[in-house]
């Protein structure tokens, strides 16, 4: 049952209190529940309020989630010519899953492998991992029903899990030039015919977490279904935002605390409240409030909570630490054709007209995010050479290219665009988010770290001269026209300083931060949480979501974050039901 009022809520001890209904926290939800004589209550800070427009329709997913994000402060970037940014964050229930551009990418298998390695935890390998891809996973025909045959390899997909994951269901008029441009260059530029069977380099179909009606499969709409949330023994509580997680005195645990109360506002500025959780309280407020809330509640590096004057119960330095996000450049090119995205945001005749076939057929252009492909590249070896390789291995790529039959964004007025992202995503960069504050409710402080390692700078760099190599291929001769605004005076000979100013100028964040409470080995002295993903030195407390990724995986994180829901909810379930 979906609650709005603490005082509506059953006067009952829950098993588990969750704090955070997004990408993770439904999914362990849901897996918990499956036992009828646990219960479970979510409490979400975000509502549901949110118009369905927006929030369904693919196509939109980019465009208009800054209405929905909690903008949180961010120091200013020293790597990015001293530009604030904003990592944005879903604040709604579904979380991230509710407004994220729904690219469905698992990452490489050596990814995982790297995860089973430092945390000395055989389960959380690619192998291991397979059983919970598909406990998650649902392929469902694409919105079109077009022939998929060869666009996709069904052996490494699963048809029986929650979450609608499918091809593109709207063509575009590039698809076949990004492919004959693939055939003519050959090299690097090979077709994949699945990105997501743990080898993803090279140019594959993108695969998305839209459903074949057309609409968005969310960590809501999925596994809060309205056959899942009417059972009698998960509650969901929104607009409650955790402040802290309260002690009590554990004979059991290293530091002598157990954290089985959670303090929450349903109002900022109104009474705090709290919940009690007879099993266990489950953090899954994502990579920014996961580590908020432990801060907050004395669990971090004592001296720096000290200095602030929050009183430290457990010393565990890392938390906050080794924040990983991926930075992007999207590149833009104004192009010889009116067949793109870009009329429908300019033209409010043309938008009502695919909106009205949208609603009516759940087909038409707004059933896909922008771009049919996706690509992925290793960095040449010079530069792992020289800097070390951050990646996980010789089948993990350094860089992304995303394709966009249109601008990145709302389009300038006038003009017809070709969109080619770059993104580092295995960065060696490392941020961190701390507090200044015994204000639970003030922001958090964040520093993303974007580009401070020289090696992100760098594989930058080659990822836009890769990206000029794949528009040499001749399909492209008369179809690009030049090149737009920053990026206009750029050239695969550019040299490296002015290369480097405009990414400096340009880059943000691709929404995928990770790491900041990780896992790590039990007898590690760095690392949040155990490979159980229980807080160490604690009893009562594990955090799951993305904020416990040891390291990014290399390629955009929502994949992985269900993953790790579905084996978390597994080890719970072992331990407690
Ligand atoms: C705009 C955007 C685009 C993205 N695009 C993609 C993409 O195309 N493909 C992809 O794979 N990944 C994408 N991502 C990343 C991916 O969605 C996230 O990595 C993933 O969803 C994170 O899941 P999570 O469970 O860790 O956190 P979330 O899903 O963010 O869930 C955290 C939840 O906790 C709630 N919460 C936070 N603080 C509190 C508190 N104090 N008390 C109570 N509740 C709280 C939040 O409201 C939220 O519902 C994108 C993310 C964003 C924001």
């Amino acid at each position: 049952v979906v609650y709005n009022n603490f005082s509506d809520l059953p006067p009952k001890i829950y098993d588990f209190v969750i704090v955070g209904g997004g990408t993770a926290g439904n999914v362990v939800a849901n897996r918990l529940t499956e036992n009828p004589k646990t219960s479970v209550l979510v409490l979400e800070a975000g509502g549901t309020n949110i118009d369905a427009f927006q929030l369904d329709v693919p196509f939109f997913s980019d465009i208009f989630k800054f209405q929905y994000d909690w903008n949180f402060t961010t120091t200013v970037q020293p790597g990015l010519n001293n530009r604030s940014t904003f990592l944005l964050r879903g604040f709604v229930l579904g979380g991230s899953s509710s407004v994220n551009g729904m690219f469905y990418t698992r990452g490489s298998a050596d990814d995982y492998d790297r995860w089973a390695k430092v945390t000395k935890d055989d389960g959380w390998s690619w192998d291991n991992l397979q059983p919970f891809i598909a406990k998650n996973e649902k392929w469902e025909p694409p919105a079109d029903r077009h022939n998929t045959m060869g666009q996709f390899n069904p052996s490494v997909h699963s048809l029986t899990g929650v979450n609608a994951v499918s091809l593109s269901g709207f063509s575009q008029s590039i698809d076949p030039m990004i492919f004959k441009a693939v055939d003519e260059l050959g090299g690097i530029f090979n077709f994949n015919e699945d990105y997501n069977s743990g080898n993803p380099l090279g140019f594959g179909w993108l695969q998305s977490t839209i459903s074949t009606e057309g609409r968005r499969s969310s960590s809501a709409t999925s596994y809060l279904a309205p056959k899942y949330i009417k059972r009698k023994n998960l509650d969901v509580l929104l607009h409650a935002r955790a402040s802290r997680v309260l002690p009590s005195v554990s004979k059991s645990s290293s530091s002598g605390y157990a954290f089985h109360t959670v303090e929450f506002a349903q109002d900022l500025d109104g009474p705090l409240l709290q919940v009690n959780a007879s099993k266990e309280v489950i953090l899954s407020a994502g990579v920014i409030g996961s580590p908020h809330i432990l801060l907050n509640s004395g669990i971090g590096d004592s001296d720096e909570l000290s200095k602030i004057g929050i009183k430290s119960l457990v010393d565990l330095p890392s938390v906050g630490k080794n924040l990983t996000d991926q930075p992007v450049v999207a590149n833009e090119f104004l192009v010889n054709s009116n067949r793109t995205t870009d009329d429908i945001l300019r033209n409010a005749t043309l938008l009502n007209k695919v909106y009205t076939e949208f609603n009516k057929t759940g087909m038409g252009p707004l059933v896909v995010t922008g771009g049919n492909q996706i690509s992925f590249f290793r960095a040449n070896e010079s530069l792992t050479d020289k800097f070390g390789d951050p990646s996980s291995g010789r089948n993990s790529p350094h860089l992304e290219m995303f394709t966009g039959n249109g601008f990145f964004g709302i389009p300038p007025s006038t003009g017809h665009f070709l969109t080619l992202g770059t993104a580092v995503v295995s960065p060696a960069s490392r941020g961190f988010l701390t507090i200044n504050t015994t204000d639970p409710f003030a922001n958090p402080l964040i520093n993303p770290g974007y580009l401070t390692s020289p090696f992100d700078i760098a594989a930058m760099r080659e990822g836009i001269r890769i990206m000029f190599q794949y528009l040499s291929a001749p399909v492209w001769d008369g179809y690009v026209l030049s090149q737009f605004g920053d990026f206009a005076n750029i050239t695969a000979t550019s040299p490296d300083d002015v290369l480097d100013e405009y990414i400096r100028n340009s880059a943000g964040s691709s929404a995928h931060p990770v790491g900041t409470a990780a896992m790590s080995a039990n007898d590690a002295d760095y690392g949040v949480v155990d490979p159980d993903l229980r807080v160490k030195r604690v009893e009562g407390l594990r955090v799951i979501d993305s904020s416990v990724f040891p390291f990014v995986t290399s390629a955009h994180t929502q994949a992985p974050t269900y993953v790790i829901a579905e084996r978390a909810a597994a080890l719970v379930r072992a331990a407690w039901v």
